[in-house]
């Protein structure tokens, strides 16, 4: 048996990290940056008002008050967009709009709350210092700044600041491309009438969905079943299309055991018990060129392989590090018990008990039981060296994706 650190570490030394391509900006959703993005001009680019109002020289409006405001000839709009804004002399003001370029010769804004909104000439009852409402330019990004770094990974707010530097494209690494295959006889579709000894097929639908939450693009095959031949033009088929494979079922003991017969040799794959629980079988090596995760068929050790071992590759293979699943520490609420010399995922619901964390553990922890694996928010780790740990004790939990 290896261990599960050791089992990660020989797949994270083996996937290969993906080549950069130049993307369009919502193309580029969810992949990492490749190269510095550097703004060619400031941002603002140029002086602007912050708020609709008038733009003045301050020291005009310095004694203003509601009694006695300061009646100025307004000289016309400007408007934001607008290009060639005639100067202000002491004196005059502009109805200026947010976001419009500061005239020359200005050097405050005040709100049209603190005027009558006069259009030829306007009263300001409260006076304003220089810089008042003024929007400097620079002021958010300087030119030449690197506005987003390699490695970064483009979110909503990425994506925005690179339109805002005036980048149409940029070089990235892809979400990876996951290609989900489920193995078993036994296995229909959902919606199918099931024969006595079928159940539906759950894992593909399950992983596909945990490597979009994994930050890949998972695309869920037509499950096979228990014939070798089938099974390997299966799999051979999609190395073409698919950044990584991940199939379910086929990897354990039994005499049907078809996954591991038919790439046991194949490529560098391999197959391991690894000092887990659930996730006890694995496999994963290369064929072609492409990783493939062999995990168990189980449901919850299916889910519990994914996210110990094919998310961390997903990320190691858009060049992020390969972080696990975010985790917190938690005070057990009741007793739990683990073999010795594994590693224990218990499905368990986290709280937020005002100043610590509380985690109970689900009942059912067999890992055919899927129902507590889709009531749970977290799972709880205990490392192999533990046999029990009394209610009170602290823990490590694994936050689930939510
Ligand atoms: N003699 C031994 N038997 C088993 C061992 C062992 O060490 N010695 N290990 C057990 C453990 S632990 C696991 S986990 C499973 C792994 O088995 P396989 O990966 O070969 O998976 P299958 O036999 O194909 O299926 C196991 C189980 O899961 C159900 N299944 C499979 N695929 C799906 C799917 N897509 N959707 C829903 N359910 C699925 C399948 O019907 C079986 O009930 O082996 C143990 N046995
Ligand atoms: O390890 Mo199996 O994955 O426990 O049921």
């Amino acid at each position: 048996m290896r261990t599960v650190d050791e089992h990660l570490a020989d797949i994270l030394k083996s996937v290969p990290v993906l080549a950069p391509l130049e993307l369009a900006l919502l193309e580029a959703e969810g992949a990492v940056l490749a190269e510095p993005v550097a703004a060619p001009v400031p941002l603002p680019p140029f002086d602007n008002s912050a708020m609709d109002g008038y733009a003045v020289v301050a020291a005009d409006i310095a004694a203003a008050t509601e009694a006695a405001p300061a009646v100025l000839p307004v000289i016309g709009d400007i408007a934001a967009g607008d290009a060639g804004v005639s100067a202000i002399r002491p004196g005059l003001t502009a109805r200026i709009m947010t976001g419009a370029p500061l005239p020359a010769g200005a050097d405050a804004v005040v709100p049209v709350e603190w005027t009558d909104g006069g259009t030829a000439t306007v009263r300001i009852t409260r006076p304003a210092p220089p810089g008042h409402y003024i929007r400097r330019a620079g002021e958010d990004v300087l030119a030449g700044q690197i506005v987003a770094a390699p490695g970064t990974r483009l979110g909503a707010a990425q994506l925005g600041m690179l339109a805002a530097v005036g980048r149409p494209r940029a070089l990235v690494r892809p979400r990876p491309r996951v290609v989900v295959l489920s193995t078993g006889s036994e296995l229909r579709e959902p919606g199918e009438e099931l024969a006595p000894g079928q159940i539906w097929d759950s894992n593909s639908f399950m992983l596909t969905a945990a490597v979009t939450e994994a930050g890949g693009v998972g695309y869920r095959e037509t499950t096979v079943g228990d014939d070798p031949g089938q099974v390997l033009r299966s799999l051979e088929d999609q190395l073409a299309r698919a950044d990584a494979v991940v199939t379910s079922g086929g990897v354990s003991m039994g005499a049907r055991d078809v996954v591991k017969e038919v790439l046991t040799g194949q490529g560098t794959v391999q197959f391991h018990k690894v000092a887990m629980r659930p996730g006890k079988p694995q496999g994963f090596g290369l064929l072609q060129g492409t990783p493939v995760f062999t995990l168990p068929g189980n449901p919850v050790s299916a889910y519990i392989s994914f996210q110990v071992f094919v998310r961390p590759a997903l990320r190691a293979m858009q060049g992020l590090p390969p972080d696990p699943l975010p985790t917190v520490t938690a005070q057990l609420t009741q007793e739990v018990r683990s073999p010795a010399g594994i590693r224990h995922y218990l499905r368990a619901r986290l709280e937020f008990a005002g100043d610590r964390y509380r985690v109970t553990p689900a009942e059912g922890q067999g890992s055919h039981q899927l129902a507590s694996l889709a009531a749970a928010d977290a799972i709880i780790v205990l490392p192999a060296g533990v046999e029990a740990m009394a209610a009170g004790a602290h823990v490590e939990v694994m936050r689930l994706p939510s």
